[in-house]
């Protein structure tokens, strides 16, 4: 089931405008998901989609239903929050078939689909356990085995990923995505880590403000950034940005004298920052600076580089092309990854339209 806002606003308390005329259609059967920084109004745009939260203007359509009066109960929802809200006093199998309960389902029928649903999210052998002696990732399968219980005609998932530590995060993201295949269910997936939103998403809207920064597929939104918000968030390390003034030279014979003219901030990836004699497809640009640190992590070397007073984050140098501290390291840009951006914070050129 696909869900579209209609110019869709809200206010707390008829006074406080957090959301403003979000227009969006989430498409049917894939996982999108809801990412910014804390305070953009995520919660708050997942919470209208399953009518905890009535619009203050605008209209909400599940397919070609409009539901924008509808209750959480009538729009058949499922949810699953970060704090996994599993019921203590039950087993697992009696967790997961509780909505079936509820809907009067025979106890033989419901606990066949209940063992079925364990069996999709990996918690078959732990049916007769309490919520108190599964670990974290555990009962936060068991939570999403309990929200696609009521077969639910789109599947949200608030944060549910942040009180795991990072290892399970990763494995449990990895899960997500593999049930959400799985099923087929409609996802929307709220989180303020880019990482986890590039993995696992079919699409990602970026909210910043209340305002949708961009909505599309993860690599258009890291090689077709918007704006700068948007380049900014996505990415890690993130991305360079310094005044176009300090590299206008030698930027001026590659881009047309229209950019030029609004050009107000370079962003540049770190790893597209790379040496001259690696890379067939560069800008034809050739910079210099000096070394001001390295560090290897493992497979990947950071390098700051001082450019003319401007400190620039660089991974796109191994460590045969490092000599000495205090070097001068000529490099050169890749096609993509380099970004310029008007006073309006808008990006109007990008470097792999040359
Ligand atoms: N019940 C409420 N009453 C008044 N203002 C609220 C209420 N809930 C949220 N807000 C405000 O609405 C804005 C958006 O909040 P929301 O919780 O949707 O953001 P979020 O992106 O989910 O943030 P976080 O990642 O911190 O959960 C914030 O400015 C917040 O202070």
């Amino acid at each position: 089931m696909d869900v579209k806002f209609e110019n869709v606003s809200l206010a707390y308390e008829h006074k406080n405008e957090v959301l403003h005329d979000l227009r969006f259609v989430i498409p049917k059967g894939k996982l999108t998901c809801l990412l910014g920084p804390s305070g953009c109004g995520k919660s708050t745009t997942l919470n209208l989609i399953s009518g905890l939260l009535q619009p203050t203007a605008g209209k909400i359509f599940f397919g070609e239903q409009d539901v924008t009066k509808k209750d959480a109960l009538a729009r058949k929802v499922g949810m699953v929050f970060q704090n996994y809200a599993l019921y203590p006093h039950m087993t697992v199998l009696e967790n997961i078939c509780f909505p079936l309960k509820m809907k009067k389902i025979d106890k033989k029928k419901r606990n066949e689909r209940g063992e079925n649903l364990a069996r999709l999210v990996h918690v078959e052998n732990e049916l007769t356990k309490y919520p108190g002696e599964l670990s974290g990732g555990q009962q936060q399968r068991v939570a999403i085995a309990r929200a696609l219980a009521k077969e639910p005609s789109i599947l949200l998932l608030d944060e549910p990923l942040s009180n795991l530590d990072a290892r399970l995060r990763v494995e449990m993201r990895e899960e997500i995505r593999r049930i959400q295949k799985q099923t087929g269910v409609t996802t929307v997936f709220v989180t303020h880590d880019q990482d986890e939103a590039m993995h696992i998403s079919d699409y990602i809207m970026v909210l910043d403000n209340g305002q949708i920064q961009q909505f599309a597929d993860p690599n258009t939104i890291y090689d077709y950034p918007d704006n700068l918000f948007v380049a900014s968030f996505i990415g890690n390390p993130v991305i360079n940005k310094i005044p176009f003034s300090i590299l206008r030279q030698d930027f001026s014979p590659i881009i047309p004298m229209t950019i030029n003219e609004k050009a107000e901030t370079l962003l540049i990836r770190a790893e597209s920052i790379v040496p001259i004699r690696d890379h067939q497809e560069h800008l034809g640009v050739k910079l210099q600076g000096k070394v001001v640190s390295v560090q290897r992590y493992g497979h990947e070397m950071f390098v700051r580089l001082d450019v003319q007073g401007q400190e620039l984050m660089v991974t796109g140098f191994k460590e045969r092309d490092l000599l000495e501290k205090q070097q001068i390291l000529e490099f050169t840009l890749r096609t993509n990854g380099v970004f310029i951006a008007n006073s309006d914070k808008e990006v109007i050129w990008n470097a792999t339209s040359v």
